[in-house]
């Protein structure tokens, strides 16, 4: 995935000013930068949720095998199964384990019921969340714990099969140990999915991803392989963010 020469407008103000910046496939990109600084607003013009509100206009292009996805033309349907999403806050439906899991494959997807339960079983196993529901796949998604949760809406997202998986703050509001499962997790994932995440956390950052991109005030400041930009930032606004020197 791809941003060329892409912003972002809220009414009048500019959130984001000519990204250009590659996703690459089956690596985790990191997004970090100060608070405002546009790693959320980013995100979600990957997968075009700016959409459904007036006045957010986005310009340039967002490239997923050489197709802008911003295009109107380009259908909304399409896009959601290409490019799944996990916001910070885990929000299951109210509604099963595994109905919160088979509710998108059938939305998209025939299959049979036993097709069905082959996907909600994987979808399940991929998030490492399995093992600890397969006894109660009828039981209410919210009864999990926050992390199970989270876990949860990770395996609605990949039970789509999509490319990319957008994770926005996955982990902040979860404890230590929930987040470390949700990190190996991370891990696991990128064997299967491209993956960007924005985080506040820059050990995470450190942690999860192979590429970091920094951003400030609505510009892409640098973007290069998260060695580098932990131990040999080349922007001198870099170097102090990442030093706790400010943000
Ligand atoms: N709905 C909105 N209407 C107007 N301005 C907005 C809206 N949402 C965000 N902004 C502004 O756009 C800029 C970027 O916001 P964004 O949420 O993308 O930043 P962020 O880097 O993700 O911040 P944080 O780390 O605090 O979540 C900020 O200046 C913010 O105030």
């Amino acid at each position: 995935m791809a941003a060329r020469g892409l912003s972002f407008h809220y009414g009048d103000f500019t959130a984001l000013k000519n990204i250009n910046l590659e996703i690459p496939e089956k690596q985790v990109t990191a997004l970090i930068g100060p608070s405002g600084c546009g790693k959320s607003t980013l995100l979600r013009i990957f997968n075009r949720i700016y959409s459904i509100y007036p006045k957010q206009e986005a310009r340039g292009e967002v490239l997923l095998d050489g197709q802008n996805v911003l295009d109107p033309k380009y259908p909304l349907n399409r896009l959601r199964s290409k490019v799944g999403m996990v916001f910070q806050k885990p929000v299951p439906f109210p509604m099963s384990i595994y109905d919160n899991v088979a509710y998108g494959i059938q939305h998209h997807e025939k299959l049979s019921r036993k097709e069905l339960d082959d996907r909600v079983e994987q979808a399940l196993t991929q998030a490492a969340l399995w093992g600890e529901v397969k006894d109660k796949l009828k039981q209410n998604g919210l009864g999990l714990s926050g992390g199970q949760q989270q876990r949860l809406c990770i395996a609605r997202a990949v039970a789509l099969r999509p490319d990319v998986i957008l994770l926005d703050e996955p982990t902040s509001a979860l404890d230590p140990i929930a987040t470390s499962k949700i990190e190996q997790l991370i891990a696991e994932l990128k064997h299967d999915f491209t993956i960007a995440i924005v985080t506040h956390n820059m050990q995470q950052a450190a942690r999860v991803s192979d590429y970091t991109a920094f951003m400030y005030l609505g510009e892409l400041i640098e973007h290069d392989t998260t060695e580098t930009i932990f131990s040999n930032p080349s922007k001198p606004q870099t170097e102090d963010y990442i030093t706790g020197r400010f943000g």
